[in-house]
């Protein structure tokens, strides 16, 4: 019998890394090389991802579309986990009718991405790039006036589009830290928010039109690809920010940049982008009331390390043929592949 094998396709910490070698022969491919922006490069590693997936167990790693063509030869692979909340990397009715189980790592890094939001609002609001910028170049000379002046986010109102564990996080920092109104859409009430927090359901056009920021927290799927387009962004106040810390494709980028360089919104702060690393000269990066972050939601230490070891867990005991924590596609369960263990 063979022994269980696990892909790693991410750089993990060592003690993770030492404690899934516990339990298997891991089989690392190059993360970077799968990003990388040469093509020969990038296909190589693909092709070396499929190879190592036609032999494994199991796999672990973010930030790499796992699509069929990856898991045509994985006939053996029983569980993938994503070292991520979003799985929006993945075909999860693929992956069920394949029988592969999908675990991912929601809650541990809940609080770290609502406090990235709030980074993003204030740094927005109050122009602290624009305005630390001003000082590296050595253009302050002057007291700031009227033209470098920021906008209040204390006791504003802030419309939440994805009123799930993160956009709530953020209520409750926007409620009881920041004196604000909070409106959210979503396709269920949450009344523990309401009356925790006084958030208040309203349709997205509503909230489109009253909100001071508009934070976008939902997943990513087909229904939410482009949910912020034209006429979405039309219907914003022109003092409104737009914040997205969800993932780049819930707005289409080009009519963005047309608002943001049009004046039509005041500004943007975002931490992802559809194309991912995004380029130095796109207009998301140059324009001056754009803050850009380079999707750094959940990258602390402390909460990049938790997310580690919740994937490695997650991946062991689904491995181990037990109820798996945090399976993102729960069909599978009925009908998951079988797993063979050496010992
Ligand atoms: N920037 C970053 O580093 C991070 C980004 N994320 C993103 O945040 C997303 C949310 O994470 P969680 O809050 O843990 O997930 P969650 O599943 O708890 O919350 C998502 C919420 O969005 C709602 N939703 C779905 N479709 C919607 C629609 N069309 N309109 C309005 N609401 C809709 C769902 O009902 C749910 O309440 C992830 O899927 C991921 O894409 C998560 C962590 C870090
Ligand atoms: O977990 C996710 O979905 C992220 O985007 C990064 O933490």
């Amino acid at each position: 019998m063979k022994p269980l094998r696990i892909v790693v396709y991410k750089a993990l910490p060592a003690d993770v890394e030492a404690r899934l070698a516990e339990h298997a022969e891991l089989v690392p491919v190059a993360a970077d090389a799968l990003h990388s922006s040469d093509a020969r490069t990038a296909d190589a590693a693909r092709a070396a991802l499929a190879d190592a997936l036609a032999d494994a167990d199991g796999a672990i790693g973010s930030s790499v579309t796992i699509d069929a063509a990856l898991l045509a030869r994985a006939t053996r692979l029983a569980v993938l986990s994503t070292v991520s909340v979003g799985v929006d990397k993945f075909d999860l009715d693929d992956l069920t009718r394949r029988g592969i189980v999908l675990t991912h790592t929601p809650d541990v890094l809940t609080e770290t991405t609502a406090d990235a939001v709030f980074a993003l609002m204030l740094a927005s609001a109050r122009r602290v790039v624009e305005m630390a910028e001003l000082i590296r170049q050595g253009r302050w000379q002057a007291s700031i006036g009227p033209a470098q002046y920021g906008v209040d986010v204390h006791h504003k109102t802030i419309g939440i589009v994805g009123f799930g564990r993160i956009g709530q996080a953020v209520a409750r920092r926007a409620a009881l830290g920041f004196g604000m109104q909070v409106l959210y859409t979503g396709p269920r009430p949450v009344p523990q928010a309401e009356s925790a927090y006084g958030a208040v359901r309203v349709e997205l056009d509503a909230l489109l039109a009253r909100a001071d920021f508009v934070c976008l927290q939902a997943p990513l799927t087909p229904a939410t690809r482009h949910m912020i387009g034209a006429a979405e962004l039309a219907r914003m106040k022109p003092e409104a920010i737009l914040i997205n810390a969800g993932r780049g494709a819930l707005v289409d980028e080009t009519a963005l940049v047309a608002a943001l360089r049009e004046g039509r919104i005041r500004g943007a702060g975002l931490d992802v982008f559809e194309t991912e690393p995004l380029p130095g000269d796109a207009p998301l990066a140059r324009l001056p009331n754009v803050v850009a972050l380079p999707h750094i939601g959940s990258a602390t230490l402390d909460t990049r390390h938790a997310m580690a070891r919740n994937a490695a867990d997650n991946l062991l005991a689904a491995l181990d043929g037990a109820r798996p924590q945090n399976v993102a596609n729960p069909a599978v369960l009925a009908r998951r592949r079988p797993v063979t263990r050496a010992r």
